[in-house]
């Protein structure tokens, strides 16, 4: 079935109805809500796992640190855009206009892309799954708010990387061909913008078995990736405020390279690689 011919999953089509009355809510929200970001530690996690969302603007690495958390808590990562590109590889005529908007840097409408997670959601019910890790979705306050309907999210963490070096690891972002690995050509090295640290960045280069397979994603181009910049102020900036007024959004600066990163993401979420359980993960 083509994906605009597609038929809403029931989980879907409740989705969408959900949405609408979340609007309403999201205009008087509870007392209960806490403008206060409280240190992740602190957190409870529900009992039918942990349900994170990585937020971020295109290039900051939600991808990468989203996965390698996902395998060191044993859940599920899920990209939106790996589904996305998943759904259009095989081209068709119905989704030709999809596939041409994600190639500008837009947006693919909600129905679309709250369609595949949800499908995605319910194939791994069936497989007893429990908990993910989301990235690249919610990406504005609509989809949130159908998030919300569906469950309660225990973290947000939301990964920041100043703009021009976000520029630059876009443009050096390639893709092997044949196992789909990512890799960056990009050797990043600036001064520290008002005084902070300098940022430095080293190649993730491909090893010689992937070297002669190297892709580029369409949309990775400069102007296509200012665009999608342009986007991501103008509709998933709201997503990071819709989540700290709920009190769960978790900013984490990007300050250089993944040895570098990854154990103060770690220790910033009070995980370790070492014997890291889903009890010492309170979050
Ligand atoms: N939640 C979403 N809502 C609408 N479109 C989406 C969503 N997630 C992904 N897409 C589409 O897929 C494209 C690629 O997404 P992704 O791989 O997450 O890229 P990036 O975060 O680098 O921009 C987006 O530019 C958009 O066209």
């Amino acid at each position: 079935m083509t994906l605009v011919g597609r038929r809403l999953t029931a989980e879907a089509f409740r989705w969408g109805r959900a949405a609408s009355g979340a609007v309403q809510r999201a205009m008087d929200p509870p007392s209960s809500w806490s403008l206060r970001v409280e240190a992740p530690s602190k957190r409870q996690v529900s009992k039918n796992g942990m349900h994170w969302v990585f937020l971020g603007c295109p290039g900051v690495g939600k991808g990468t640190y989203a996965s390698r958390l996902a395998s060191l808590l044993s859940i599920p990562h899920i990209a939106m855009g790996d589904l996305v590109r998943q759904e259009l590889s095989q081209p068709s005529e119905a989704s030709k206009k999809l596939i041409y908007a994600m190639s500008q840097g837009k947006l693919l409408p909600d129905q679309v892309v709250v369609s595949l997670l949800s499908t995605r959601l319910e194939k791994g019910a069936l497989e007893g799954e429990k908990g993910f890790i989301l990235d690249g979705f919610p990406r504005n306050t609509t989809q949130a708010e159908i998030l919300e309907q569906v469950t309660e999210i225990d973290l947000v963490v939301n990964l920041k990387l100043r703009e021009d070096v976000v520029i630059s690891k876009c443009l050096g972002r390639r893709i092997c061909s044949q196992c789909k690995g990512n890799f960056n050509v990009a050797n990043i090295d600036v001064e520290g913008s008002d005084g902070g640290p300098r940022i430095s960045m080293p190649p993730l280069l491909p090893p010689p078995s992937c070297a002669t397979k190297m892709t580029i994603r369409a949309d990775d181009t400069e102007e296509v990736v200012r665009e999608r910049l342009r986007i991501y102020a103008e509709e998933s900036k709201p997503v990071e405020d819709f989540y700290r007024l709920r009190g769960n959004l978790f900013d984490f600066e990007v300050a250089g390279g993944i040895p570098e990163t990854w154990p103060r993401l770690l220790d910033a979420l009070n995980l370790s690689e070492k014997d890291c359980t889903h009890q010492k993960v309170s979050v």
